[in-house]
């Protein structure tokens, strides 16, 4: 199996021309061909889809050229009828060309034969047939019941004026229908039963229809009459707008890795549908800015998870999925059951391939609810021969971890210049020391996790409290009765806590702990084992995989030493032991705990002085720190501290 490697990526930033939208270049070859006159079509997509349209076109006898190497056609229009009445036609995987063709080829009086590859059979057909047949076509099923491969043979037209298609399973039967009702002849309508899915690519339909010379009636979303005596012209020459659904992947990008990422080709003058994947991609976060044909997408800070209703963009919205892993929250996309019968069952492989990642996943008939991992793990994605598989989850390498895409060239089907063009806006990072990282040190009580916290929310960078993986060993060792010098067995429960960090809540064996990790007891505990080698080389990895993209604020006792002494910028936080005692004595009562003050400050220099003697990793000022003494400091003015010797740092660095 071929597959594509990604390396570790940091930021992504730059300006992509879209590729032509498929959906808008299939129906054009269609309509161009159907149409009376010579349509010149400009920048068409490049891709197996459009392949095989054309391909089919030419088949059935319709004269095209391309214009050179680019990407533009002329194609002769038949006006109405095909001139081969009889042919075999291999139509891939290209759900809008089977779809469109059967409705148009069924119609137009031949013999026709409609083929595809082996999950092209198992896309649902028998709802476009069956409407088909109302007014009189004569279809049959090849293989199984209600899906391809057919066989077309000329229609007995029936006196039905009205046919009846169901809306939820695929929008592309009706848009067959719509495209091939003039062919009769006469006033055709369409009721839909049921609700009707992912209407946007009904309105591309109709919009173009328009373009061509036909319009058609429309009753909200339940009825559309297109009436008699129409007949499609060709508009003279006509242009394919960029691809909204491949603009997703590369707005996302900007939205995960900093941007800006502008995408050319598509914008606020847009007629297709997946434009609205901007918004959802706003609501998680994301600055969006918008013109006539660009759309730019960057971000300050972490996007946040978001629930919402999917049906308007189901393509685009599989970028939501994968950018869900990037979010504060679980992220709940809604309404997404023609997912299942896409190029794949797109719920289930989404489902399969986000675990891998560590995500935590829950599925069903017509959801996806996606929680992201603390950390991203490396994996090996399936792509499912699905196009957008494969580029949704190339933007999993933004989050600083390596992902090999197996199949990469699946993208042939609507973009094959995709991982080109996503290499150009992004920026790798061999190491993962690109990211900056701020390392807060410190004694107990001064405060370190308070303003690392509020450092980390006002730059957007991710947050470690490192002490919390030292009193989660001590609550662990506590609950499993493992003694707290036992080195080796300890060693092992730092290896494999299974611990989750969200919103500022901390979880232990999926129950949440946060209070009671912060008693003294615990952090007393925490003290002592955080003085064993080996349980110190047992997180010290752990540790490290925090450092993503765009940055880590990180406190603890040895993250500018030891941890991370590549930081960007080390702080040694401090305050005298008393204004310690007071702040944790303030803090234990207003949780509600009991707290006696002279106790807090013995065990608090109790605890400064275990800490800064042991011999591994101990605590005290690294020369190359800055100190940030905060006895009389608010904590506004420490946290303001941090910011400008970072900022100072990072403009040195700039000059
Ligand atoms: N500069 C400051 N001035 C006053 N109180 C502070 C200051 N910094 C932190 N605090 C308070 O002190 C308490 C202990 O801070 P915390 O962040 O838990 O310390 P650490 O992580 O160093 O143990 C918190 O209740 C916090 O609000
Ligand atoms: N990077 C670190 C972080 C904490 N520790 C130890 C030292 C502390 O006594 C315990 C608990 O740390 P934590 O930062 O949560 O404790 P305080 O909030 O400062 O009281 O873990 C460490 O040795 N190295």
């Amino acid at each position: 199996m071929e597959f594509l490697d990604l390396s570790p990526l940091t930021r992504a930033r730059g300006t992509i021309q879209l590729p032509g939208s498929k959906s808008i270049s299939n129906r054009i070859l269609l309509l161009s061909a159907l149409a009376q006159g010579t349509t010149d079509v400009r920048s068409l997509l490049d891709s197996d889809d459009t392949r095989v349209m054309l391909d089919a076109l030419a088949c059935l006898g319709v004269n095209w050229i391309r214009r050179g190497d680019t990407q533009d056609y002329v194609v002769q229009g038949v006006g109405g009828a095909f001139p081969v009445k009889q042919a075999e036609l291999s139509l891939g995987n290209a759900g809008t060309a089977f779809r469109s063709l059967t409705a148009a080829l069924a119609l137009c009086g031949g013999n026709y034969t409609l083929r595809g590859v082996p999950r092209m059979h198992e896309r649902p057909i028998g709802d476009l047939v069956d409407a088909l047949r109302q007014l009189g076509a004569q279809i049959d099923y090849l293989d199984n019941a209600d899906f391809p491969p057919l066989k077309i043979a000329p229609a007995q037209l029936t006196e039905a004026s009205e046919v009846a298609v169901r809306g939820n399973v695929s929008s592309q039967f009706l848009t067959g229908l719509l495209l091939a009702a003039p062919l009769t002849g006469k006033s055709i309508t369409i009721r839909v039963i049921g609700e009707l899915i992912s209407r946007p690519y009904i309105e591309i339909t109709l919009n173009l229809m328009r373009r061509f010379g036909v319009e058609v009636e429309r009753d909200g979303w339940q009825a559309f009459t297109v009436p008699a005596g129409q007949v499609y012209r060709s508009p003279g020459s006509i242009y394919v707008e960029g691809d909204a659904s491949s603009a997703s992947y590369f707005l996302a990008a900007g939205a995960i890795g900093g941007g800006p990422v502008r995408v050319e080709g598509v914008g606020s003058a847009s007629i297709q549908g997946d434009i609205r994947f901007a918004e959802a991609l706003q609501q998680m976060g994301a600055t969006i800015a918008m013109g006539g044909n660009w759309v730019e997408a960057s971000a300050q800070g972490r996007l946040h998870g978001i629930d919402a209703d999917f049906n308007h963009i189901p393509d685009a919205a599989m970028t939501i999925a994968v950018a869900a892993l990037f979010a504060q929250g679980s992220t709940m996309l809604r309404n997404i059951g023609s997912w299942r019968v896409k190029e794949t069952d797109r719920i289930h492989a989404m489902a399969t391939e986000l675990r891998k990642l560590g995500a935590t996943v829950e599925e069903g008939a017509d959801f996806l609810r996606v929680t992201p991992p603390v950390q991203l793990q490396p994996a090996t994605i399936d792509t499912y021969d699905d196009h957008r598989m494969a580029m949704c989850f190339s933007l999993v390498a933004l989050g600083g971890v390596a992902v090999r895409i197996n199949d990469p060239k699946c993208v042939n089907k609507t973009f094959p210049g995709y991982f080109e063009a996503f290499a150009s806006i992004t920026q790798r990072s061999v190491m993962s020391t690109d990211i900056p990282v701020i390392a807060i040190d410190g004694p107990s009580a001064s405060g370190k996790g308070t303003v690392a916290a509020l450092v980390a929310r006002a730059l957007g960078f991710h947050y470690l409290d490192s002490g919390a993986l030292y009193r989660l060993t001590a609550l662990a060792a506590q609950r499993r009765g493992v003694a707290l010098d036992d080195e080796a067995a300890l060693a092992q429960l730092a290896r494999n806590l299974d611990v989750r960090f969200e919103g500022g809540e901390i979880w232990l064996d999926g129950e949440r702990v946060s209070d009671e990790l912060r008693t003294e007891r615990i952090g007393n505990g925490a003290s002592k084992v955080a003085a064993l080698p080996a349980v110190r080389t047992a997180l010290l990895e752990r540790q490290r995989a925090f450092r993503q993209a765009p940055g880590l604020v990180t406190d603890g006792r040895d993250m500018g030493s030891v941890v991370f002494p590549d930081a960007a910028t080390k702080i040694f936080l401090t305050a005298s032991a008393e204004e310690r005692a007071q702040r944790r004595y303030k803090q234990l009562m207003e949780k509600g705990f009991d707290a006696n003050l002279s106790n807090l400050l013995e065990e608090l220099s109790e605890r400064d002085a275990r800490d800064a003697a042991r011999s591994v990793a101990p605590l005290k000022q690294g020369a190359d720190a800055i100190l940030l003494e905060t006895t009389h400091l608010s904590i506004d003015q420490a946290v303001a501290t941090v910011l400008a010797c970072y900022q100072a740092r990072q403009s040195g660095q700039g000059a």
